[in-house]
């Protein structure tokens, strides 16, 4: 777990360093570009030894100034390094111009319309806009970009971004259009091969691959480097507006583990909390069955399901440690509710419109732990504000982007603007409650603002997630996680981070051929593996 930073914070973080005098702004440039070549060629090991061929593309701003620090550096190396600079020099910042003074010495600094002769290089810096673009894109970079691509003979061509493709929005994660190119284009044009930033990421970078196949962070020696420390998901404090990045490697994660479930406390089943799922008619039962066995295998003691009489037999057939109960009508699930002992209710998943029409009210008639997914979302799609009176702070909706649009339509409309981290902020403030927004990049937002990515793209990619079903389990996995910790010790949105994280650790390990149902059978390989 660890803090991601918006462009604003970034900027606080290095103005802070240079007045605390832990650096120059000229040293923390030098340092950048040194990170950024030392991570080309720890990238591209084989490149090393040859006479590698570079074109360095700068910019106006300090991302040039950067730009300049690595055609020196690489040249430095043996590398033979082509510059190409769009603006002026006399309006470069005093350590840009520094840089850019420093290559000129040893190399000519030609204009960047001009980058379409001579041979394809091994390597094509970005370095013409980082976190500071606040206007459109001009044309003439994706053209140098393209004229640079077309050049025959030579490299095979690899790109590097400098903190960020230029044109790609680090706050958003997408491509910013301008008036003669289409995100599209520039997507296809300017996606790196590799793209290394600073210090930490920002969102952007964790919410698209568009900002790069690979990202490497490079520490510039600015404050506290980036963490994947897994202790820190506990210690962190969850301030509103903070964001934070879900990523804790599986080492150690077993002690986090034990700690926020109370695993290792001497707990009979009721104390590890009891779980309700409530499921719809006969022969739809089977993604309430697959939440249950999720919230199961997760760490609750004692999972229930709710069916209409009619479906008993069904189910009855094909459960054995799961628990059936009749549930017809509200009156049933108040009824229930009644015992403390039942910690969390999980509906959605196969309910049906109109039992979750019925039972979602009973269901948030007390204060208790309750997962909302599917069917559960829909049945008030043209009505959303009658589910948000009744919603609390116990409880999470999990819509995909289908499910999001039906409750929040003018909050999905303006996302190309807002992003889907603010979108998702917005949605949990307006229906007082924390929202995860599902996807490769899942968001999960807390309604004071406070909100963690899970990237599950680049290394931690698990296209074979995208599985009927799999959404079912997820709802299981945070439901027995509520029910088996005490709110002190994981909070709703500590428990769809963990959830969502144990979530993709199951896909990650069992690979490709994974279908929703394999999912929980992974989980006690996985906290063998985390030392639980
Ligand atoms: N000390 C520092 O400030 C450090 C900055 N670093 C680098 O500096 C970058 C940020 O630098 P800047 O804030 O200068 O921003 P950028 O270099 O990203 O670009 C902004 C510059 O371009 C101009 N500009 C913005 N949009 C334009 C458009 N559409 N057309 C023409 N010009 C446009 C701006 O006026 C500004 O001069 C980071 O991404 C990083 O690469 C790193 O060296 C780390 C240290
Ligand atoms: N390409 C992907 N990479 C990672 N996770 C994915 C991907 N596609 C889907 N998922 C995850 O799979 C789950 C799908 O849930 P959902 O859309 O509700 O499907 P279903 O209703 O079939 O269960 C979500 O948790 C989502 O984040
Ligand atoms: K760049």
């Amino acid at each position: 777990m660890s803090e991601l930073l918006t462009v604003a914070q970034m900027r606080e973080a290095e103005a802070l360093a240079m007045r605390e005098k832990r650096a120059s702004g000229r040293e923390l440039m030098e340092r950048a570009g040194a990170g950024v070549v030392e991570a080309i060629c720890g990238h591209w090991p084989d490149l090393v030894p040859g006479a590698p061929h570079a074109v360095v593309l700068c910019g106006p701003g300090n991302n040039g100034g950067d730009g300049f620090v690595v055609a020196r550096l690489l040249a430095q190396r043996g590398w033979q390094v082509e510059v190409f600079f769009m603006g002026d020099a006399e309006r470069l910042s005093a350590d840009a111009r520094a840089m850019h003074d420093e290559w000129s010495a040893l190399g000519p600094v030609k204009h960047i319309d001009d980058t379409g002769t001579g041979e394809r290089p091994d390597l094509l810096v970005d370095a013409v806009f980082g976190i500071g673009l606040s206007r459109p894109i001009p044309a003439e970079v994706p053209a140098a970009v393209a004229a640079v691509r077309s050049r025959r003979g030579g490299g095979a061509l690899k790109l590097v971004a400098v903190d960020c493709p230029s044109g790609f929005d680090v706050d958003r994660g997408q491509y910013l259009a301008g008036p003669v190119t289409s995100a599209e284009d520039l997507g296809e044009w300017m996606t790196p091969d590799l793209c290394v930033t600073f210090h930490r990421p920002k969102p952007g970078h964790m919410l698209s691959e568009g900002a790069g196949a690979v990202l490497k962070v490079v520490d510039i020696g600015i404050g506290t480097p980036f963490s994947t420390d897994p202790a820190a998901l506990v210690a962190t404090p969850k301030a509103p507006d903070a964001l934070r990045l879900i990523s804790p490697d599986t080492q150690g994660t077993g002690g986090w583990y034990n700690h926020v479930t109370g695993l290792r406390a001497a707990r009979h089943k009721y104390e590890r909390g009891h779980v309700l799922v409530l499921a719809g008619g006969v022969g739809q039962g089977g993604a309430a069955r697959m939440a249950a066995r999720a919230a199961l295998r997760v760490g609750a003691g004692l999972v229930s399901i709710g069916v209409p009489q009619a479906a008993i037999a069904e189910h009855a057939a094909q459960l054995n440690a799961i628990m059936l109960r009749v549930v017809i009508e509200g009156h049933d699930l108040r009824h229930m509710l009644e015992d403390e002992r039942l910690r969390c209710i999980v509906l959605g998943p196969g309910l049906g419109m109109r039992r979750a029409a019925m039972l979602v009210p009973a269901a948030l008639s007390v204060r208790r732990a309750c997962v909302l997914d599917a069917d559960a979302l829909t049945a008030f799609a043209d009505h959303p504000a009658r589910l948000f009176e009744m919603l609390h702070d116990r409880a999470i909706l999990t819509p995909h982007d289908g499910e999001f649009r039906r409750l929040f339509p003018d909050i999905t409309q303006a996302m190309p603007e807002t992003g889907r981290i603010e979108a998702a902020r917005a949605a949990a403030a307006r229906a007082g409650c924390t929202v995860l927004l599902k996807g490769a990049a899942t968001v999960i937002a807390r309604p004071d603002g406070c909100a963690s990515i899970h990237s599950a793209l680049r290394e931690r990619a698990v296209p074979w997630l995208g599985t009927a079903g799999a959404g079912d389990v997820l709802a299981g996995l945070i439901a027995g996680l509520l029910a088996t910790s005490e709110p002190e010790a994981l909070d709703v949105l500590g428990a769809a981070e963990l959830g969502t994280w144990l979530h993709v650790e199951a896909a990650r390990t069992f690979g490709p051929g994974l279908i929703a149902e394999d999912l929980p059978e992974m989980l006690p390989q996985l906290f063998r593996r985390m030392g639980v």
